[in-house]
């Protein structure tokens, strides 16, 4: 097989930034994806309809004349959001809430410290029908940093789920194959995105020949047991796995740094790097339906009509893109992917 026609996909986890930073990146997800969910991890964090609306409104100016996306915004939670807000959210066509554990991961140190401060904004959320996104690692420094998804499940998730059995919840980026299988076994609210890079690498890769600070992110990648586990919820057909980059876009010298920034740039490929990931398994016809089928179902959204295109044709990514003032080292940079979007016709 040389091609390969999908529904247009969606991202439903991304982080685009602001400012020079964000006119860099949106033309990438753009080019690839119909819609994506809208990260709100800004500084400060995006805590408010008001805020989002604006933010919305920046993304939108920076999405090239002949290309359509549409940006899903979201609302970060804090200890502080008010119960109020949630109606104004509803009625401004906010689609989520992202729970980040205070302390948990990039720019979370305004999330939550404690769960059971926001069960009225929770409970507004379910009543809403707003979704519920959660960044889903202990933020506590003595659980080692490959356990704290799993001890996520145990302390926060599972007594979260039982409080709030409506509510749908996203578990995003999930990295273990407790985290698959929990969401596999609880009921139809509860849904998972997989990264690319979770599917494609296990933690060797971000010590391989030396330390490798591209291959860093949170959460962080796990054994290959665990990647396994990964690759077989996305391939296996089950409608609660769907399609979320995590695209965390990073200067490389804040990478490349004593203390290096968590995240890995995706959105230059993403489409391709899950071809890639999905014909290793051997399931290229399952690609769609992970891209591009649930998780317009799960939201309650219908699919997008038009299709993409991809073609057997190796490519090389390029080293290094520009990104404001610094630049971005994308993943795979210098690498041949095998996989190419086709630029869509006319184009
Ligand atoms: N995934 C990451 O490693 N980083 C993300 C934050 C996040 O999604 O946790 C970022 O904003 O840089
Ligand atoms: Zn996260
Ligand atoms: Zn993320």
């Amino acid at each position: 097989m040389d091609r390969l026609t999908l529904r247009r996909p969606d991202d439903w986890h991304l982080h685009l930034r602001d400012g020079a930073q964000l006119a860099a990146v949106v033309p990438h997800s753009a080019a690839q994806f119909a819609r994506a969910i809208v990260m709100p991890n800004l500084r400060p964090p995006v805590t408010t309809t008001a805020q989002a609306l604006a933010y919305k409104a920046r993304i939108l100016a920076a999405v090239p004349q002949e290309l359509k996306f549409e940006p899903l915004m979201t609302l970060y939670l804090t200890d502080a959001l008010p119960v109020q807000e949630i109606a104004r959210a509803r009625a401004g066509g906010i689609v989520a809430c992202k729970l980040y554990p205070a302390g948990a991961t990039t720019n979370s140190d305004a999330g939550v410290t404690d769960i059971r401060r926001i069960e009225p904004v929770l409970e507004a959320m379910q009543k809403a029908g707003l979704l519920l996104l959660v960044h889903g690692e202990v933020a506590d420094p003595e659980i080692d940093v490959f356990d704290r998804e799993a001890v996520f499940i145990e302390r926060q998730l599972i007594p979260l789920r039982q409080r709030f059995p409506e509510l749908k919840i996203v578990f995003e980026h999930i990295t273990t194959r407790e985290a698959a299988q929990y969401v596999a076994e609880s009921g139809p609210h509860t849904a998972a995105t997989i990264t690319a890079h979770h599917l494609l690498y296990n933690r060797n890769a971000i010590f391989t020949g030396g330390i490798r600070p591209h291959y860093y992110c949170l959460p962080i990648l796990k054994r290959e047991q665990h990647r396994q586990a990964l690759v077989q919820a996305a391939t296996g057909g089950s409608a609660k796995f769907f399609l979320g980059t995590d695209s965390a876009p990073h200067p490389a010298q804040l990478k490349e740094h004593a203390s290096g920034c968590a995240g890995c740039y995706t959105a230059h490929a993403a489409i391709e790097l899950y071809a890639a990931a999905f014909e290793a398994a051997g399931a290229l016809e399952r690609l769609e339906g992970f891209a591009s089928l649930h998780g317009p179902a799960f939201y309650g959204l219908l699919p997008n009509e038009e299709r993409i295109t991809l073609r057997r044709q190796p490519w090389t990514v390029p080293e290094h893109l520009a990104f404001g003032e610094g630049e971005l080292k994308p993943l795979c940079a210098g690498e041949t992917l095998h996989w190419r979007l086709q630029p869509p016709a006319g184009a």
